[in-house]
């Protein structure tokens, strides 16, 4: 095989190579002809093979696609009902501008899976709405309404009842629905259990938030990204297809007038000798000669100039397939630092800036392997703002977001660098505090709450006493992450129990 050929085929394996990994695990049987692909393309340079390898991949890649249509239009149909549900109550009126913005959303932004977390936000915004909106106060102020609820609005009424029930049966639905990483699975189940027990309305939002930060982790942007990039590729794929077939066809030529060439020098040859048994005289002779030579030199210097046609058209089109391999490697790496990125951003809470409740799993699973392994301590301090409902109520949402992200950023001007904070969920937020002596970290935890006591926060220039109560433990032999946790959240309770603005410790 010539070299221009080889080049082609390898670039043809990386590629098919590639496109198979990054369409790897959204289908077992899926994964299954992958991998066997993988392992066929990987030996050969048979070019076929890799055709064949690519008309494999094709329709499992078509089905892909197919699948995530009916994933989406089951969400667009899911968030529908759920509309229809808050249109249905008796004693709420759902909000007619917010609802065409949010009808308006779903009709744009329902087939992308990146914004699914956001139609969910809008959603969960609009229920929010819906619920502080009673049909007999139309008239009232949109903010008084927004924020200020009064007592008999506080308790569910049965019909209340029976849509948060509805709609987290239906976020339960969604939830088993996403194809998680199996890391997830156990958050998954917490928030199902969580949506099982829906009795009070005032933690939909919360748990919209959970199951937001989990359709993020599941079909969030990384994927669309990858969609994106598979279909860049794929075009890319056919244009170096197309340099194939060029460039075989350029061989085919090459071989054709190789063939013309031998014919006509063997038929040179035939006349030379048959002129040469013919000729009579000397003289007839060298001009008989002469003659051929001057029509075999003609065929040698045509086929010489097409030889070195072909030759610059196969190190152009090398040149044209070495660039579009360079950009798709390009592409590539671009693709892998995005895909982190979205990572990232999925473990991140946008309302702290902290690190969320499925960066905080993905951290203390290896900070208890390496505290066994070291037996060095690891304290963990659950850490809730005390009274916050009653912030919100007083101040507004808004003021309440201004107090979470004030909050953490006292925690974290008492301890150390090497000390890790997560917004665990709603006001609490979770410390991990690896390889202290237990003194060290009694001393770390009281003063941070200290640091929050004594931090004069203030909304609209009025001072607001926001303080913290902390329950803390330490991790013993036969913990695992959750039971290290129940007992510092069983410490946090005692906290609020006995007075808030407290620490209470396990014992080390
Ligand atoms: N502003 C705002 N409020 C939130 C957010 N997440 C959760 N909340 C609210 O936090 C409040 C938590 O209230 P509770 O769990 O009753 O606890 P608490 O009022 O802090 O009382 P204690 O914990 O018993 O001291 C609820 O009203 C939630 O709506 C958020 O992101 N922003």
């Amino acid at each position: 095989m010539s070299t221009a050929q080889d080049k082609l085929v390898e670039a043809l394996r990386k590629t098919v190579s590639r496109t198979s990994m990054l369409a790897e695990g959204s289908d077992p049987e899926l994964d299954k002809v992958l991998q066997q692909v993988r392992a066929d393309v990987s030996k050969t340079d048979d070019i076929r093979v890799v055709e064949l390898a690519m008309r494999t991949i094709e329709p499992f890649l078509l089905k892909l696609d197919e699948d995530r249509l009916s994933k989406a239009q089951s969400f667009r149909d899911g968030l529908h009902q759920l509309l229809n549900t808050l249109e249905g109550l008796e004693h709420y009126q759902v909000p007619i501008n917010e609802k065409r913005a949010f009808e308006q959303s779903l009709r744009s932004k329902w087939q992308s899976s990146t914004s699914w977390p956001i139609l969910l936000q809008q959603f969960s915004e609009l229920a929010k709405l819906t619920f502080t909106t009673k049909k007999d106060e139309r008239s009232s102020s949109l903010i008084s309404r927004l924020f200020k609820k009064d007592k008999e609005e506080d308790k569910a009424s049965p019909q209340v009842e029976e849509v948060t029930a509805h709609i987290c049966h239906k976020l339960i639905a969604l939830v088993r629905d996403l194809q998680l990483p199996s890391e997830y699975e156990n958050q998954a189940e917490d928030i199902i259990s969580e949506l099982n027990d829906h009795k009070d309305l005032n933690h939909l939002p919360i748990l919209l938030d959970e199951v937001i930060s989990l359709v993020l982790v599941a079909v969030g942007k990384p994927q669309e990204d990858l969609a994106t990039y598979l279909t860049h590729l794929n075009k890319q794929l056919a244009s170096i297809n197309a340099s194939i077939v060029t460039s075989y066809k350029s061989q085919k030529n090459l071989t054709a007038h190789r063939e013309d060439f031998d014919t006509s020098l063997q038929k040179h040859v035939e006349d030379t000798n048959s002129a040469l048994l013919e000729a009579s005289d000397l003289g007839a002779l060298k001009s008989l000669i002469g003659q051929h030579m001057v029509e075999l030199s003609g065929t040698m210097g045509r086929y010489r100039e097409q030889i070195k046609k072909q030759e610059e058209q196969a190190t152009q089109s090398i040149t044209n397939l070495k660039s579009k391999v360079n950009r798709m490697e390009k592409d590539a790496t671009n693709m892998r630092s995005r895909m982190q990125q979205k990572i990232a951003e999925a473990m991140t809470d946008s309302l702290t800036n902290l690190p969320n409740r499925a960066a905080y799993l993905e951290t203390i699973l290896p900070l208890i392997v390496n505290s066994k392994k070291t037996n060095k301590p690891l304290c963990l301090a659950v850490c809730d703002i005390d009274h916050f409902k009653k912030i919100n109520d007083t101040w507004g949402h808004l003021a309440g977001d201004k107090v979470l992200r004030l909050v953490p950023k006292q925690i974290l001007s008492a301890v150390g660098k090497e000390d890790l904070l997560f917004r665990y969920g709603g006001e609490e937020f979770v410390l991990l505090i690896p390889a202290s002596t237990v003194e060290e970290c009694h001393v770390k935890v009281e003063a941070v709450r200290a640091s929050v006591e004594k931090t004069p926060f203030n909304v609209e220039g009025q001072p607001v006493s926001v303080t913290i109560s902390i329950g803390m433990d330490y991790l013993n032999a036969n913990d695992d992450h959750e039971s290290i946790f129940a007992r510092a959240d069983k410490h946090l309770y005692e906290a609020k129990e006995s007075g808030r603005n407290k620490v209470v410790s396990g014992k080390a």
